[in-house]
C-alpha cells in the first residue's frame, strides 16, 4: 500500500479511508496490531471477524474515538485527529452506544443530534429527522421514550442518526444485532441505497451471508490484524476454490497430493483437492504421473463462509502468512 497522502490532499481515486501500521494495546492486550486497511471510495466494505479480532477498536480509532497506540489513519483524505472538525461531519456513524437520552423520545433524541451537525440548516431540522425516522422504519415507536426501546429500536435509532444528512462515508458497526428478519432485510436496502447514491459504507458484521449479499470489498480481521482484504469477487475466487476430481482410486489420489504437499480428502463426491497453493492442471499432472485414472475433475466455488472459516481457523502462523500473500496478490 502506498503512504498517507497529506492533509488535505484531493480525494479523487484516493481511499475514503485508510489505516497505516494501526495499533492498540490496552493494559497488556493487543487489540489491534498493525493494521494496514483500505476502504476504496465508493465501496460498501465489509469487515468480518471472529468475535475480540478487533473489529470495533478499528472503526473507533477510524472515526477519532480512540486513540491508536501506534499507526497513523486517514479519513476522507484528513488525517485523524487533526482534520476530524473536516472529515467528520461528512461521516455518518452507528457505533456502540451513541449517547442518547433515555427520558426523550426518539424523536426529540434526534432533534438533538440535528441541532448538532454543522451541514444541517436549523430550519431543515424537523424535515431531516421525519426522513430519517421513515428510513429506518422507527415510525410507530417515534414518539416514545428512548428507555423503553427494545435493542433492535435502538439500533434503528443510531442508524437514523447516522444518516440524517447525506453522507460520503457511513460506518455501521454490526447494524444487524438485535435486528429481527425484516429489520436486517431493511438495512440491506439501506446500504444498497447508500452505495447507488455513491455512498462509501463500511459495514462490520458477523453475518457472511449479509456481507456476501450487500458487500463489494472485504476485509478480514483475526486476532487485531488484516488477514485479507479485497475485492469480494476476487477474494473469494482466489481464496475458496477447491477442486472435486472423480477418480475410482480416491485413496492413491490423496497419497499422492499429499506426498507433494498439497492438501486433500476423500469425500463422498470425490477427492476434494484445496487449491489455497497450487493449481488444477499442477493437480491432474501430479495424479498422471502417479499413475491415478483421473474421470473428471471440477472446480468448486465453496463461499464467503468456508474462506472466512480457513482463514480464521488456519493453525499456525506460516499458514496465514501464506494464504495472506496468495489472497492478496490475486485480488490486486
Ligand atoms: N476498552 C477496552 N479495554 C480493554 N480491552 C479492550 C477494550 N476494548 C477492546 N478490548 C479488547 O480488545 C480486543 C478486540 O476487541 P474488539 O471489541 O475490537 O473486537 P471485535 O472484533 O469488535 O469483537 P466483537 O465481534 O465481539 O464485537 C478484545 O480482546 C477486547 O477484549
Amino acid at each position: 500500500m502506498s503512504g498517507l497522502t497529506e492533509q488535505g490532499a484531493a480525494a479523487v481515486g484516493t481511499a475514503a479511508a485508510r489505516t497505516k501500521g494501526l495499533r492498540k494495546v490496552y493494559r497488556g492486550t493487543v487489540a489491534v496490531d498493525n493494521v494496514d486497511l483500505e476502504v476504496p471510495t465508493g465501496a460498501v466494505l465489509g469487515m468480518l471477524g471472529p468475535n475480540g479480532s478487533g473489529k470495533t477498536t478499528t472503526i473507533r480509532m477510524l472515526l477519532g474515538l480512540v486513540t491508536p497506540t501506534a499507526g497513523e489513519v486517514e479519513l476522507l483524505g484528513q488525517k485523524m485527529p487533526d482534520g476530524a472538525a473536516k472529515a467528520l461531519p461528512e461521516v455518518g456513524a452507528l457505533v456502540e452506544g451513541p449517547g442518547f437520552y433515555p427520558f426523550l423520545s426518539g424523536r426529540e433524541n434526534l432533534l438533538r443530534f440535528g441541532a448538532a451537525e454543522p451541514l444541517l440548516a436549523t430550519a431543515d431540522i424537523p424535515n431531516a429527522v421525519g426522513t430519517a425516522i421513515e428510513r429506518v422504519g422507527l415510525t410507530a415507536a417515534a414518539g416514545r421514550r428512548f428507555r423503553g426501546y427494545s435493542l433492535g429500536m435502538k439500533q434503528r435509532l443510531g442508524l437514523a442518526a447516522a444518516l440524517l444528512v447525506p453522507r460520503k462515508f457511513v460506518v455501521l458497526d454490526e447494524p444487524t444485532n438485535g435486528l429481527d428478519p425484516a429489520g436486517t432485510r431493511e438495512i440491506r436496502t439501506i446500504i444498497a441505497d447508500l452505495h447507488a447514491a455513491g455512498t462509501t459504507v463500511l459495514v462490520s458484521s458477523h453475518l457472511l451471508a449479509e456481507v456476501e449479499a450487500t458487500c463489494t470489498h472485504v476485509a478480514v480481521l483475526n486476532q487485531g490484524t488484516v488477514v485479507a482484504q479485497g475485492e469480494l469477487s476476487a477474494l473469494l475466487e482466489a481464496g475458496s476454490a477447491s477442486l472435486l476430481v472423480t477418480t475410482p482410486e480416491a485413496t492413491a489420489a490423496v497419497d499422492a497430493l499429499r506426498d507433494q504437499r498439497v492438501p486433500a480428502r476423500p469425500t463422498p463426491e470425490g477427492v476434494r483437492v484445496d487449491l489455497t497453493a497450487t493449481t488444477a492442471p499442477a493437480v491432474v499432472e501430479v495424479l498422471v504421473r502417479a499413475g491415478v485414472p483421473v474421470y473428471e475433475v471440477r472446480k468448486q466455488r465453496t463461499g464467503l463462509e468456508d474462506l472466512f472459516a480457513r482463514l480464521t481457523e488456519a493453525s499456525s502462523a506460516a499458514d496465514l502468512a501464506e494464504l495472506d500473500t496468495l489472497i492478496t496478490e490475486e485480488a490486486r
